[in-house]
């Protein structure tokens, strides 16, 4: 009542004053109601924009259930219909006209405080293709589970879109395409415009600022996250998040196979940013068992558009990182064929193509090995390379399956199997956090390999007993805090933090995580200092450290 006075909204409200677990059951009533996964979704983003505090209550205390709704699948089919679902400003877009101006168009997100940015250019939206502006719900999606996952205030969160245009012939032709209406503009003047985005960030923001890459196109991935990793704080979600989840699932995949990864073979479908990133940290995981970079690399083989990645080739390509991992074999494209010939022990799809794990490709990683591991990591649920029934139907239960979307619980021969969902989302949000709160203004590579093993070391045997390489999702914000708290540890101990080492990094995590309570309206965030300077990035001297 003295919060309606305060406010001057006494009688704009009935009498009656609601606690919020009588508002959450009404929510959680509500978005049962709805029979559509997008009906779910508005519902939901409505509530957001209503009463934030309510909405991550609602999500975090029925994560399990409304993470696909939220994230996920359905967020691939909110980007398909971005142009007749948009309905009010959730994020800023910035189109390639703005360069010149993208500082001063960043001065129009009503908050101050931003600490954390997800950027796309919507080139590669999950496994769906270029979506062009439509891309906007992923960052808006993958912020949501900053605070959902990790407790990062959403004030802090700024999901941003980099439109400059879009070969997406049928969103060019579509009425309702709510972006710019021309081709994607690339070469100099796009990287341009990403330099001057970047630049605007940390003026605007300083030089804290996190900034993660998200679904672009693997080629500029990769570019981008070579030539400002060690100038700003930055990574990229679909190569190193994709990657870290991948490593820790693997790690655990070893405790039921009983074969360490250095003594794995493994079998990619796909040669883009995913099966790259995840190639390269598998290398890092292989080395630390004890073998050399070479032999790690000779353990990993990738299958591009144009069949398994040879040095001979005659068909296809051998540009960008794939080359590293180019075998001296025959060419060859049928990827039954090719699992017969490498014989892996480990298959990861990573190729957009829904269903390519057919069933006889399946039996033969079942006739190679006792317990083959299969990871259909490609997203959205679509597109997954095979569904956890048919992973097991075809290996006569004996595989260790991961999926990238979420799968209902399977039965196979009278037992009951609930498996894991290998997405990023086990990562990102902690190494955020712990990022974001020990201010680093790098992000080393080592930091993907300790959010992988913090994963990995909490995977209880009951887990991997009913068939799940991960915790469960219910499980994830404890995992964020521990992650964030295993990189703090890493970033005081290598004196790239920022910050003071606080006498508890456990207590300075939770105090500034984001309270759902409405009793804790008014507990600070943490403090921002006043950017009333201009940051030379030339003359920033990095602190060494202040411990
Ligand atoms: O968004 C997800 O679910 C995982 C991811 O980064 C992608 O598929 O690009
Ligand atoms: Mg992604």
């Amino acid at each position: 009542m003295k919060e309606r006075q305060l406010l001057g909204i006494h009688g704009l409200l009935p009498a009656r004053v609601k606690t919020m677990k009588e508002q959450l059951f009404l929510c959680k009533l509500t978005v049962d109601n709805y029979t559509t996964a997008t009906g779910k979704y508005l519902y939901l983003n409505d509530l957001m924009q209503r009463n934030e505090k309510l909405f991550y209550k609602l999500l975090t205390e029925n994560i399990e259930q409304l993470l696909p709704i939220v994230y996920t699948p359905t967020v691939g089919l909110v980007c398909q219909r971005f142009g007749f679902l948009f309905r009010r400003p959730e994020g800023i877009f910035l189109n390639i006209y703005d360069k010149g101006n993208v500082q001063q168009i960043l001065k129009n997100w009503p908050e101050k405080g931003v600490k954390v940015i997800v950027v796309t250019d919507g080139e590669r939206i999950l496994g769906l293709g270029d979506l062009g502006a439509h891309g906007m719900g992923i960052p808006v999606g993958k912020l949501s589970l900053y605070t959902a996952l990790s407790g990062i205030n959403p004030k802090a969160c700024l999901p941003i879109t980099l439109d400059c245009g879009t070969n997406n012939e049928t969103l060019l032709n579509d009425p309702q395409y709510v972006g710019l209406r021309e081709k994607r503009i690339g070469g100099e003047r796009y990287e341009a415009f990403v330099d001057e985005f970047m630049e605007a960030c940390v003026e605007e923001y300083g030089p804290n600022i996190l900034i993660q890459f998200e679904d672009f196109g693997s080629h500029h991935a990769f570019k981008f996250l070579e030539k400002y990793r060690h100038k700003y704080c930055v990574f990229n979600d679909d190569l190193q998040g994709t990657a870290a989840v991948v490593l820790a699932g693997l790690m655990s995949s070893s405790r039921i196979t009983g074969k360490k990864l250095s003594e794995s073979k493994i079998l990619f479908l796909g040669a883009g940013g995913a099966a790259n990133g995840i190639a390269s940290l598998l290398v890092m995981g292989m080395i630390r068992q004890g073998v050399s970079k070479e032999e790690a690399i000779g353990k990993i083989f990738l299958i591009d558009a144009d069949g398994l990645v040879v040095n001979t080739r005659t068909k296809g390509d051998l540009i960008g990182p794939k080359k590293y991992y180019a075998k001296d074999l025959n060419e060859m494209d049928d990827l039954n064929a090719i699992v017969n010939n490498v014989k892996p022990n480990i298959l990861i799809g990573v190729s957009t193509k829904g269903g390519a794990f057919t069933p006889k490709v399946l039996k033969s990683m079942a006739a190679i090995s006792k317990r083959p591991v299969i990871f259909a990591l490609s997203n959205p649920t679509n597109n997954a390379e095979c569904t956890p029934q048919e992973a097991y139907q075809h290996t006569e239960g004996r595989c260790v399956y991961a999926s990238g979307s979420p799968f209902k619980e399977v039965e196979y021969q009278g037992k009951t199997y609930k498996t894991g969902q290998g997405n990023n989302c086990y990562i990102f949000p902690g190494v955020g956090l712990g990022v974001m709160l020990s201010q680093m203004l790098h992000i080393p590579e080592e930091v993907f390999l300790i959010a992988a093993d913090t994963i990995a070391e909490n995977i209880k045997q009951e887990h991997l007993d009913k068939g799940s390489v991960y915790p469960p999702i219910t499980d994830i914000y404890n995992m964020s805090g521990l992650i964030a708290e295993a990189i703090m540890k890493y970033a005081f101990e290598k004196n790239l933090a920022g910050i003071n080492r606080p006498e508890s990094i456990p207590d300075f995590i939770e105090k500034h995580q984001y309270s759902t309570s409405y009793e804790d309206a008014l507990r600070p965030t943490w403090e921002i200092p006043p950017l009333d300077t201009k940051y030379d990035m030339e003359k920033w001297d990095p602190p060494k450290s202040f411990c």
